[in-house]
Order: C-alpha cells, then structure tokens, then sequence
C-alpha cells in the first residue's frame, strides 16, 4: 500500500531534521511543502504571525483544534513558557499519529497533550476530564464550517475568560465567511485581521484574532 502524503512528510523530518530541535523540524517540513508537496501547514509566514500571537499572549494552557501533522502545535509549543501546555484535538487516527510522531521528535512532548477525537466531543470533556479551568489561546485551523459552532461551543463550556485570545487560520482562503461575520459581530470579542498568504504559495489569506472580552 503506497504511503500517504502526511507519512512522506514524516519520514522527510525524520531523515533530514536535527532530533530535539523544534525550529529545524519546522524548517524541514517548510522545506518539503514548498519543493516537494504542497500541504495545509500554517506554514513559516502566517507562522511568524501565530508566534507573535502566542508570545503576546503568553498561555499558561493553549487549545488547538486541528493537529493534522503537528507543524503547528511544535511551533506553539517552542514559544510556551516553562510550565505552560498545549492541547492539541485530531480526530483522523493517521494524522494524529503522524502527529505525535512528529511532536517527540522535536522534543516538545512534555508541553504537547494530543487528545484524539472529535472537537464537539472533547470540548465538553476539558474541564472534568482533562482538568482544564480555563483556555487562555486557541488556534482554530480544522474544518472551516466548525470554527463557529465551535466557539460557541467553548463558550457555553465556560473555558474562556476576560483576555483568552483566538487566533483563526485561513479566513481568506480556503475562506471562513460565517465565522468572520458571527465573531466581528460579537459585542464579546474584539477583532483584529492579520493579512498573509497562503502557505508555501503567492495567494492572498489572512488570519484574523479574536479576544474575549468576558
Ligand atoms: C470538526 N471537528 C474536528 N475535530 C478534530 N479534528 C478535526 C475536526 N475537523 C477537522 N479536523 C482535522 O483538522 C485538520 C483539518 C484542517 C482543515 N484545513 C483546511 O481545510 C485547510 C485548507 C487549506 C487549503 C487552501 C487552499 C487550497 F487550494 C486547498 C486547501 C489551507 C489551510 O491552511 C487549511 O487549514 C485535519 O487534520 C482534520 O482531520
Ligand atoms: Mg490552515
């Protein structure tokens, strides 16, 4: 059975990347999907614009919906404060293990818990199960029609508080139209649009931040 293009990804880090070095595993995987296979990475230019996010926010516990290879939970991980974790929610079994092989290998296992399964499921589940309190950043960056429904669900969950930051991939494109328009008319959140490009590509999309006003 020939590999997918998710495992090509992998075995290219684990050839050519340094082991424990986080930058270098970005790099390398940066450097497949521009030369390579094109794939849905954040990717290093609205990566800079996530890490600037996450250093502004500085999380104590950061939520990302949508690990798919794990590119960007290493890249929110290299940046969390000593102490400080990621949850990562994938819910196709290949990806998540792609992904958690990717984790250990750059060396960020200790800050990175990778909850496999549906966001809807295990949204409800991060207080008692997971024992989270409240999420200080989330990085939205699976399916696009989810991204609402989603936020609303942390809402109702009471995992936000005054200042828990949102930071949403691809608004532009592949697009999240309902998204921008429930969030930018939210009294609740105060929003700022990040203009980038597509990963690995000289296409116009943008990033758009969302902070909880409580
Ligand atoms: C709905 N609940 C969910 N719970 C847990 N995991 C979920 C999930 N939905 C999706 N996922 C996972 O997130 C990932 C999905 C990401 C969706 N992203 C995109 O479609 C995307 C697509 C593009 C894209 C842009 C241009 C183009 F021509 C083609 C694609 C660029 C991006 O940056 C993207 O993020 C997968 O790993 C999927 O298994
Ligand atoms: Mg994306």
């Amino acid at each position: 059975m020939n590999q997918s293009k998710e495992q090509r990804i992998l075995n290219f880090v684990l050839q050519n990347a340094v082991r424990g070095d986080p930058c270098s595993v970005l790099d390398t995987i940066d450097q497949y999907c521009s030369q390579k296979e094109w794939a849905m990475n954040v990717g290093n230019e609205k990566g800079l614009i996530l890490d600037k996010t996450v250093e502004e926010a500085n999380p104590s516990v950061a939520l990302e919906l949508g690990t798919y290879c794990g590119y960007s939970a290493v890249r929110i991980a290299r940046v969390l404060k000593a102490g400080a974790h990621l949850l990562t929610v994938e819910f196709n079994p290949e990806f998540a293990a792609i992904a958690k092989q990717m984790i250990e290998f750059a060396g960020v296992q200790d800050k990175v818990k990778l909850l496999e399964g549906p966001s809807e499921e295990i949204i409800p589940q991060l207080k008692k199960k997971y024992e989270v309190d409240t999420v200080d950043f989330v990085f939205l960056d699976h399916w696009k029609d989810r991204y609402t429904p989603d936020t609303i669900l942390l809402q109702e969950c009471n995992l936000l508080r005054k200042g828990s930051v949102l930071l949403a991939d691809n608004v532009i494109v592949p697009g999240a139209p309902e998204f921008l328009n429930y969030i930018r008319n939210n009294p609740h959140f105060q929003c700022t649009n990040y203009p980038s490009r597509l990963e690995y590509m000289k296409v116009a999309d943008a990033m758009e931040k969302a902070v909880f006003l409580g």
